[in-house]
């Protein structure tokens, strides 16, 4: 595994006690507001000492209580990408980027200078200021200065929190290719679903200071336990079939075709997509003339009602899970059961851009 962390550390009031390992790749942390991020993120980057804990990374470790190893922040290699790229304003953005690899290590294994630029597409940057950057392009100068510290392990904080949709848009594909082009492995913290079931290789999702559920974003967004009725999504994998003449990408999936609202990938690509449970609709008898384009059919395989009026419904499609979020008195007016056919009913419109991203969910698992 390549991050390993185990950590557990007492407030009064409050006691963080997480555990887990996780492949290559990006690491979300996904939780709300308490659950204990900052906590975990502090005693990842060296400003909280643990009152027990081990963190490695690859074969960098960073704490180890039991050792009484425990590396100073400045010496614990890694690459921090804040909310604000926290450029230096005076310096170019090539000497933003030159101001990272400062920190590398002599004879460090890093990046080259021209790969990052080409990763990240800021060539045609290099000589401006931050001040004549946009916020995206600012925070991509941050993730290259961030990778040519060399760093041993990548922290993001929330490093979409503070852009807007546009933004956010602009700078997903960039982690992406982190992701999947970089071998640092990547811990990011997140409170968005979209986020976490467009980059995550593994999802640890924290609640009450311990590990609600860790696994692929298919795995932990379905988990209505673990993120809640509001955060409980669907991530289907799908290839790009073809883009039509009308607007529609046809994508297919392992349970049939998706139609969306034309999408930029290119034929053949593995993509991920985002369903929100509450964008799901269920039908018992295979419908007919409806507006919505798509139609999956699959068996009831979990049926949780909730304290208020909502209930989720867990459709099974072969090896994937598809949630809906449904009333109780639609479910009973239903009278849905577990091991019932049912089709589900998805809007084209429902799904969003942000909703899709690259990158397969069942690679990188050693
Ligand atoms: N230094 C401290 N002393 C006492 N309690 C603390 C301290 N730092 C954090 N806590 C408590 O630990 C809990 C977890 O806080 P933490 O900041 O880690 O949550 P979080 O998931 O990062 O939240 P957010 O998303 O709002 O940043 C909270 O109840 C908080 O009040």
């Amino acid at each position: 595994m390549t991050l390993q962390v185990a950590l557990s550390h007492h407030f009064k009031g409050f006691t963080l006690d997480v555990a887990f390992d996780a492949p290559k790749g990006v690491t979300v942390l996904f939780g709300p507001s308490g659950s204990g991020k900052t906590t975990l993120v502090n005693a990842v980057a060296g400003l909280l000492r643990p009152d027990k804990g081990r963190i490695v990374a690859d074969d960098w470790v960073l704490l180890d209580t039991q050792s009484r190893r425990n590396l100073a922040p400045h010496k614990r290699r890694l690459g921090y990408i804040f909310q604000e790229g926290r450029l230096f304003p005076h310096l170019s953005v090539r000497q933003n980027l030159l101001y990272g690899r400062w920190f590398a290590p002599r004879g460090s294994q890093d990046e080259s200078f021209d790969h990052v630029v080409e990763l990240l597409g800021i060539g045609p940057l290099l000589t401006r200021r931050p001040g004549a950057l946009s916020g995206g392009e600012k925070q991509r100068v941050a993730i290259g200065r961030a990778l040519l510290s060399a760093p041993k392990l990548i922290l993001a904080d929330e490093p979409l929190a503070a852009l807007d949709e546009a933004r956010k848009a602009e700078i997903l594909p960039y982690f992406e290719r982190l992701r999947d082009e970089v071998s640092v492995p990547i811990l990011y913290v997140s409170h968005s679903s979209a986020e976490v079931a467009r980059l995550a290789t593994t999802v640890v999702a924290l609640k009450d200071g311990r590990v609600a559920a860790c696994g692929t974003p298919a795995d932990v967004l379905g988990d209505v336990a673990a993120v809640g009725v509001r955060g409980a999504a669907s991530v289907l994998e799908a290839r790009v079939v073809a883009h039509h003449a009308d607007g529609l990408t046809e994508l297919s999936t392992a349970t049939g075709a998706l139609w969306l609202p034309r999408i930029a990938d290119l034929h053949g690509t593995t993509i991920r997509v985002r369903i929100a449970a509450q964008e799901v609709m269920l039908s018992r008898d295979a419908p007919k003339g409806l507006s919505a384009l798509n139609i999956l059919h699959g068996t009831i395989a979990d049926i949780r009602l909730g304290d208020g009026p909502g209930a989720m419904v867990t459709l099974a499609l072969g090896q994937e899970r598809l949630s809906a979020r449904i009333t109780r008195r639609s479910a009973q007016a239903m009278g849905l059961a577990i091991g019932q056919p049912c089709h589900a009913i998805i809007k084209s419109v429902a799904v969003a851009p942000e909703d899709i991203g690259t990158g397969s969910m069942k690679e990188r698992t050693q």
